[in-house]
């Protein structure tokens, strides 16, 4: 058995990051940015008010008070969006509404609240220090100023950042092209009556729509028999046109496991027992003749086990890294948080437990539990629908015990990734 490390490492020396193309922002949402942004703008672009009210020269109501206002000469109106830059001799002011551009006369702001909201005079009952409710043009970024690192998620907040500070459109890595192969001549269609020995294929959806939330644009998602042929035909039809595909089922030691036995001979494709429960059984290589062209790259290739559990740690463990190192992001691997076992359970001997668990924040820190009653198991497909992430327990615990301490990684979706 090898060590989950090397396999990993294994993906990701043969991941390389794919082209970028440039998008509008408004299709840039969760990808992941192919260059480091600097700001075209200052931001703000202008010394703006950051109060309703009226642009004054300090020293004019540095004696303003309830009981002895000071009257101003009010010159201009200037909503958001006017570009005039009016002229203000002592005792006079502007009316201004927030986010306009302070009068190159002016020195601070007074609120609508400290007046009396005269349109022609008005009346101040404060005193406004110099700067005062002044936004300065550049305090947030000056022209030139680094704005978002090359393999950044684009999300909300820094498609709002670059929006503002001039981009139209960004360079962002191409989305991997993705086909999902699920193996097994037992799986149905969802939905469909199952006959004896019969199963609904979930792992189709499964690992479609996980590739989906980390960013591929799935090429296929099919379904074949444990027929070699049938797995020979698909792979033909899609290795040329995918950057990734990802199997299921079949890398066992079972009698009729097309994927080991369609893949293994010619040796671009290796087969390891790798020291984690679930998700033992890992297939991994990159595809080439007769399944695409002479000294054309294929796709890389995943055979993941066919169990519904394994599968969803094996993608999360080993297929998400690889997408997003495909994609050039800067986060790889997921960062894990500590949590405190709210219960206890079991763990397999002699391999790392990768187990579903439904994590909690909550006032007294981060609590986990399994997601099943039973605890572990690669069947049990039913308490995905309750795990939110997974617990990581090391080779050597034998048992997790209630109030141990252990490590967690909530499941992000990358299109809403902040990391
Ligand atoms: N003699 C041994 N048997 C097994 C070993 C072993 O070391 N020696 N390893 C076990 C482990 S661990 C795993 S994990 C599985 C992996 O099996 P395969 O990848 O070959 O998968 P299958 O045999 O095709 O299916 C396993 C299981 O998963 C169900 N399945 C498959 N595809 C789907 C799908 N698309 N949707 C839902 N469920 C699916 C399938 O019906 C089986 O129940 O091997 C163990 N055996
Ligand atoms: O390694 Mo398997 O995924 O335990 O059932």
């Amino acid at each position: 058995m090898i060590e989950v490390e090397t396999q990993l490492a294994r993906v990701l020396a043969e991941t390389r990051p794919l082209s970028s193309e440039t998008v509008p922002l408004s299709a840039a949402h969760g990808r992941v940015i192919a260059e480091t942004v600097t700001s075209r703008y200052a931001l703000p672009p202008w010394t703006n008010s950051a109060m309703d009210g009226y642009a004054v020269r300090s020293a004019d109501v540095a004696t303003a008070s309830t009981d002895v206002p000071v009257t101003l000469e009010v010159v201009a109106d200037l909503p958001a969006g006017a570009s005039a830059d009016p002229a203000l001799s002592p005792g006079q002011a502007a009316r201004i509404m927030t986010g306009a551009p302070v009068p190159a006369d002016a020195d601070a702001i007074v609120p609508v609240e400290a007046t009396d909201g005269g349109e022609r005079r008005v009346s101040v009952t404060a005193p406004a220090a110099a700067g005062a409710h002044i936004r300065s043009a550049g305090e947030d970024r000056q022209p030139g100023d680094a704005l978002v690192s090359a393999g950044a998620r684009a999300g909300a907040e820094v498609l709002s950042a670059l929006a503002s500070a001039g981009y139209g459109t960004i360079a962002v890595a191409r989305r991997p092209r993705l086909a999902v192969i699920a193996t097994g001549s037992e799986l149905v269609a969802p939905g469909e009556p199952l006959d004896r020995g019969q199963i609904p294929d979930s792992n189709s959806l499964l690992i479609s729509s996980l590739a989906v939330e980390h960013g591929a644009a799935l090429v296929d998602v099919v379904r074949v028999s444990d027929d070699v042929d049938d797995l020979d035909a698909a792979l033909r039809r899609l290795s040329d046109r995918c950057d990734v595909i990802v199997l299921t089922g079949g890398v066992s030691m079972g009698a009729y496991d097309p994927v080991k036995e369609l893949l293994s001979p010619g040796g671009q494709v290796r087969f390891e027992k790798v020291a984690m429960q679930p998700g033992k059984p890992q297939g991994f290589g990159r595809l080439g003749e007769p399944w695409v062209g002479t000294g054309t790259p294929g796709p890389l290739v995943f055979g993941l086990p066919g169990n519904p559990v394994s599968a969803w740690v094996s993608f999360l463990v080993f297929v998400r890294p690889c997408l997003r190192a495909l994609q050039a992001a800067s986060l790889v691997e997921d960062p894990r948080l500590s949590a405190r076992a709210e219960t206890g359970w079991r763990t397999p001997p002699g391999r790392r437990q990768y187990l579903p668990a439904r994590i909690r924040l909550t006032d007294a820190g981060v609590l986990v539990a399994p997601a099943a009653a039973r605890g572990s198991g690669s069947h049990l497909v039913g308490s995905l629908a309750d795990a939110n992430g997974y617990a990581i327990v090391d080779a050597s615990v034998e048992r997790v015990h209630e109030g141990d301490t252990v490590q967690v990684v909530p499941l992000v979706s990358d299109v809403g990734a902040r990391l």
